[in-house]
């Protein structure tokens, strides 16, 4: 909607033909934007060559779990070299890769000019509106990075820049553990000052492992970071934080993947920074404790137990300089 609304010529690729032949007859998506008008220039096809035919960009955002089986369907397919901008949240479990990482593993060089992430706190449902959203565009070539903010940028969607693929990479996959642990807290009734807690020895654990990963540990400060943890712990179109109010009422983790019907990214993020952050002995308290609830079938309520009676210490202790990383 935002790159037809700037004049661009766009084709959506979907899997169910019916809901394609909505957008192009009537200019609807049933499911998802069920009260939006989609604009009129707006195209979708089943066909992905046909989506991609010509294509000079490519975004790409299925969830993390598809991102392989996609790209191998688009490698065989493309003619040209294309950017890829993706916009996926995830990180894969056992590789511990990230999504651009994915993405250059499966598409050949002479196919893939540059893989451009765009990520911030934007749920669609509010992008759809036209209600004002602003986002970064990171990619390790500036010129891809920029080249993306003006195809993106209008009135009511402002894009930034950041060189900093890793750390935009992290920011927006790791929030998805945190807003899920805060769904479980106010869905046990815990209330505000659990969430604030959350989101902020949340945003500690995120910048220990990010730092350790090679991001650089302001980029956590910024709409990736800081900004993606405040919405997706704080909205009502938050699926992870929908998903963990879910649990923390008591629904098992199938119970809540069932009723949900969308992608809870969150999930098998925890997986993956579980993994990760053993690997590096990054100590990362909330997402040991979620793991335990959502994998080993821990009751969530001796999980924030077991985090409310940790030893004591001081605030700024094992954050590594938390606050000056911030701030530098
Ligand atoms: N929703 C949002 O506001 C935002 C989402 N994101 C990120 O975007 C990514 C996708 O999220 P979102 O669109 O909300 O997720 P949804 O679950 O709402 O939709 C996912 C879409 O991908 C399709 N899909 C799933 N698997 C495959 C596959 N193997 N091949 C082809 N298509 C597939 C689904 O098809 P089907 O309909 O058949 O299931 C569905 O249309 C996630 O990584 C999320 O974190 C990022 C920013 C904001
Ligand atoms: O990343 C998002 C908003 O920026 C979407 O978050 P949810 O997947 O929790 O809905």
């Amino acid at each position: 909607m935002v790159l037809a609304d700037n004049g661009h010529s766009v084709t959506l690729w979907g899997n169910k033909s019916e809901l394609i032949n909505d957008i192009n007859e009537f200019h609807t998506n049933k499911r998802y934007l069920p009260e939006i008008e989609l604009p009129h220039s707006l195209k979708a096809t089943v066909e992905l060559n046909e989506a991609v035919e010509d294509a000079k960009y490519i975004l790409l955002v299925v969830p993390t779990k598809a991102i392989r089986e996609v790209c191998q369907k688009l490698n065989p397919i493309l003619k040209n070299k294309v950017t890829i901008i993706h916009a996926s949240k995830g990180i894969e479990p056992d590789s511990s890769k990230r999504i651009s990482e994915m993405i250059s593993e499966e598409i050949d060089e002479k196919n893939l000019g540059s893989v451009v992430v765009l990520s911030g706190p934007s749920h669609a449902e509010e992008v759809a509106l036209r209600h004002p959203t602003t986002v970064t565009s990171a990619s390790a070539n500036m010129e891809d990075a920029r080249a993306v903010q003006e195809l993106f940028s209008n009135g009511y969607f402002r894009v930034y820049t950041n060189e900093d693929v890793i750390g935009v990479e992290i920011g927006g996959a790791l929030k998805n553990i945190i807003a899920l642990a805060a769904g479980i807290t106010d869905g046990l009734g815990y209330g505000d000052n659990a969430k604030a807690a959350l989101m902020t020895r949340g945003l500690a654990e995120i910048i220990r492992l990010g730092k350790e990963m090679g991001a650089n540990p302001q980029t956590f400060a910024g709409l990736t970071g800081m900004g993606d943890l405040i919405v997706t712990c704080t909205s009502v179109h938050s699926r992870n934080w929908r998903a963990g109010n879910l649990l923390g009422k008591g629904q098992s983790l199938d119970e809540v993947l069932e009723n949900m019907g969308m992608v809870v990214e969150g999930v098998r993020t925890t997986k993956a920074a579980y993994q990760l952050a053993k690997q590096a002995k990054v100590e990362m308290p909330i997402v040991n404790e979620l793991y335990a609830v959502l994998f080993e079938g821990k009751n969530p309520k001796l999980g924030v137990d077991a985090l409310m009676n940790r030893d004591k210490r001081h605030e700024g202790e094992s954050t590594s300089n938390f606050i000056s990383d911030l701030t530098k």
